[in-house]
């Protein structure tokens, strides 16, 4: 299928432009947006039609773009990446983009997701003699382009991601072509923007806002998007009839201002509140939510049980995600600088806390021993999701089962742990009423039952 320029309507985080004279300003601003996506490194690679040339560093997208010298970044194609690893470290080489050169001339990668499978095609690459640069999986697609038997672009990404398994969206691109591919079920999201001639790529539609981009549509699961100077092409290279959308998209990873399959996520992360009320309810004074992922949900919760909704926890701005930090340590450090309570607030109340997830407990444990030291009478906590039970392989870092609070303890065990007067999580089934769909849903940390074969991991 194909359109052209003028025809067409108007995790990591990934980000692309086609078409601006100069891409570099919007590739900032679309990675200041996908922030909340990784905080672990940022960087670009930009093309001026001849060459690639990329910026890329350890740290958040203002401290790596701080030095950076735009005037020598000029180009009408670019991509960008906000990084929170999930295979191989945080360190510099594992950065993204990543900038390669192969048989068919220079190209770069970036990538949201992870591959079950990047162990064993690695090690079989390098029995065969390829040298890699870095340890992450994505590095892994790179050398399978490079050795695929095709010659053209195209050919080699169908032959490429014929052979890996897992989620990925992804953004690939050349001197002068932008790609934008969706794994066959679609795990992680990928959407198209519009902009006078324009063309964007994005991880969410919060990114497409922030440059004054217009949704176009989702990139659908299994298709590849070519934008060049002919236009817009598009064709559904990897089949599957299978649909499984990242559950947690919605519950906790994604912007609330974002939109997916037609849903915003705020909007369904209140529903899922509503949900809560309806099958878990409690008897409180107020309800409060922890900043920032569940105040929409908590807000829902109100609604549904005709309670008040209090600010009750405040947040510092300037303090990053926590359950995203790469330690333990850093986590807990997180928690404490993060939250604080008002004590007035919730002096003498009985408190229904909601959160969207319980992972390690380091969050709702920390933050029950807080509203308790502030006076509240008693303390019940409401999840906007089922117990994560089974670690992530799909580009969402939950960690060994041997971490996972629910995966160790029953309900009342939890409850104990995290010192609640009670304690109350959505089912899966539940999950899916919130979010409004029948299924097309992954819930494999929540069930075990992952939608991709498993066989290596991280
Ligand atoms: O059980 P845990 O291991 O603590 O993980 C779960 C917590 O981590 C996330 O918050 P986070 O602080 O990362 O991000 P947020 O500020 O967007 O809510 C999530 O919203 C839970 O609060
Ligand atoms: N969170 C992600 O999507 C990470 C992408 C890739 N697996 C990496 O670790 O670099
Ligand atoms: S296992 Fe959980 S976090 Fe991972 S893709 Fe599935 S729903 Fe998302
Ligand atoms: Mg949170």
């Amino acid at each position: 299928m194909k359109d052209n320029l003028d025809r067409m309507p108007e995790e990591c985080g990934v980000f692309g432009v086609f078409g601006a004279k100069d891409v570099a300003p919007s590739l900032y601003y679309g990675l200041i947006s996908l922030q909340h996506r990784g905080q672990e490194s940022a960087g670009v690679v930009v093309s001026d039609g001849k060459q690639l040339k990329s910026h890329k560093g350890v740290g958040l997208v203002d401290e790596v773009f701080k030095d950076f010298a735009s005037s020598q970044y000029k180009g009408h194609l670019g991509i960008g990446h906000v990084r929170y690893s999930t295979s191989g470290g945080g360190s510099i080489e594992n950065c993204q983009p990543l900038l390669f050169n192969c048989k068919l001339g220079q190209a770069a990668l970036a990538h949201n997701g992870n591959l079950v499978n990047a162990q064993t095609l690695r090690h079989q690459l390098e029995q065969q003699g390829s040298i890699f640069h870095s340890t992450n999986d994505s590095e892994v697609i790179a050398h399978l382009l490079s050795r695929a038997s095709s010659d053209d672009l195209e050919g080699a990404i169908a032959s490429a991601l014929g052979q890996v398994r897992g989620a990925y969206s992804l953004l690939l691109m050349t001197e002068d072509k932008l790609i934008a591919i969706r794994d066959p079920l679609g795990i992680r999201p990928l959407v198209l923007g519009r902009k006078d001639d324009q063309y964007i790529v994005a991880s969410e539609s919060c990114a497409l806002d922030i440059v004054g981009a217009k949704l176009v549509r989702e990139i659908e699961p299994g298709e590849m998007l070519t934008i060049s100077s002919e236009g817009l092409e598009w064709d559904n290279i990897l089949y599957s009839k299978k649909r499984a959308f990242c559950s947690f998209e919605y519950i906790y990873f994604s912007r609330p201002d974002s939109d997916f399959m037609g849903k915003n996520v705020h909007t369904v992360r209140k529903n899922l509140g509503k949900v809560l009320a309806k099958y878990h309810p409690a008897k409180g004074d107020i309800v409060t939510g922890v900043p920032d992922s569940s105040l929409s949900a908590a807000a829902g919760l109100a609604e549904g049980l005709g309670i008040p909704y209090e600010s009750a926890l405040i947040r510092n701005r300037y303090v990053g995600r926590t359950f995203i930090k790469p330690s333990q340590e850093g986590r807990i450090a997180g928690v404490n600088l993060k939250l604080n309570v008002i004590n007035s607030v919730i002096k003498g109340k009985k408190v229904i806390m909601v959160d969207d997830s319980i992972v390690r407990g380091t969050t709702s444990r920390k933050i029950v021993e807080m509203l308790k030291q502030g006076g509240a009478k008693e303390v019940h906590v409401r999840i906007s999701a089922p117990p994560v039970t089974h670690p992530c392989h799909l580009g969402i870092d939950t960690s060994s089962q041997g971490e996972l609070l629910a995966a160790n303890s029953s309900l009342e065990e939890m409850t104990k742990a995290i010192k609640a007067d009670s304690l109350a999580f959505l089912t899966p089934k539940e999950l899916l009423e919130g979010v409004g769909v029948k299924d097309g849903l992954c819930d494999a940390c929540f069930t075990g039952k992952y939608p991709v074969k498993m066989g290596c991991c991280k």
